[in-house]
């Protein structure tokens, strides 16, 4: 029988360097040989990058309503854990996800205030118990990941989503409630501080990789 994948999810606030390194770590694990699908949340399949496109057009005549944004969330994770992330990790690929339901905890609990326990229902609901055996949490002070995220929109032309035009109250909550997580659940998550040099970042982020899985041999 083959043996499942493993499943590695990316998170943190706008612009701390998910993206960045998500390539690393790619790039890592097909060093050792395994098949890797390289991912992200909200989207990774034709409709749930649909409803991404809904959850991020800042649409000022209608705002989204937060339970329709939470439920938005978790309607492209049913959709991406059906076509791409179980078929995946099923066949013994091993998957690397830019965000997951640590960013629901974050922006939907944290920064729209909606109680824990009614995003661990639709968790248990959407997941039946799936969940990642390693969560990279990249973490900076908010004020410089906006910076860099500044400077990427202005090199790119691009503008600021939905999200990404928040406040900076909203932002510091998803931050302390990423942490919240992360302290509730040492083992799956290992903190990084993304606010050093990028080759800083990579090492430790390379170093939180090997150690967990030489756990998993
Ligand atoms: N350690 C670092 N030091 C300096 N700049 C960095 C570092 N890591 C990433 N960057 C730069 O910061 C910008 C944001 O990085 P990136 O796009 O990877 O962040 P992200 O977390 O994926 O953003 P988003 O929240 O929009 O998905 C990019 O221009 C990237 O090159
Ligand atoms: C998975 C997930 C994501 N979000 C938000 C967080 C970001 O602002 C956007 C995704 O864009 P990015 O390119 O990854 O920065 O979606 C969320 O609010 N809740 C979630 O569960």
């Amino acid at each position: 029988m083959t043996e499942r994948g493993r499943f590695i999810t990316l998170e943190g606030g706008e612009g701390v360097g998910k993206s960045t390194n998500l390539a690393l770590v790619v790039e890592h694990l097909r060093g050792h040989g395994h098949e890797v699908v390289a991912t992200r949340e909200p989207g990774g399949t034709p409709r749930a990058e649909d409803i991404r496109r809904l959850l991020l057009d800042p649409v000022e005549e209608e705002p989204l309503a937060p339970d329709a944004e939470l439920l938005l969330v978790f309607a492209a994770r049913a959709q991406h854990l059906a076509r791409v992330v179980r078929p995946a990790l099923e066949r013994g690929a091993w998957v690397v996800c830019d965000r997951f339901t640590d960013a629901t905890y974050a922006y939907q609990g944290g920064g729209r205030r909606i109680e824990a326990s009614r995003i661990a229902e639709l968790e248990a609901f959407t997941q039946q118990g799936l969940e990642p055996d390693l969560t990279l949490l990249l973490d900076m002070p908010m004020a410089a990941a906006q910076r860099r995220l500044d400077e990427r929109l202005h090199g790119q032309g691009e503008t600021r989503d939905r999200f990404e035009r928040e406040r900076a109250e909203f932002f510091e909550a998803v931050r302390q409630a990423y942490l919240a997580r992360a302290a509730s659940a040492p083992d799956r998550m290992a903190v990084i501080d993304a606010s050093a040099d990028l080759e800083e970042v990579k090492a430790e982020l390379l170093a939180r990789l090997d150690e967990r899985m030489a756990t998993w041999r």
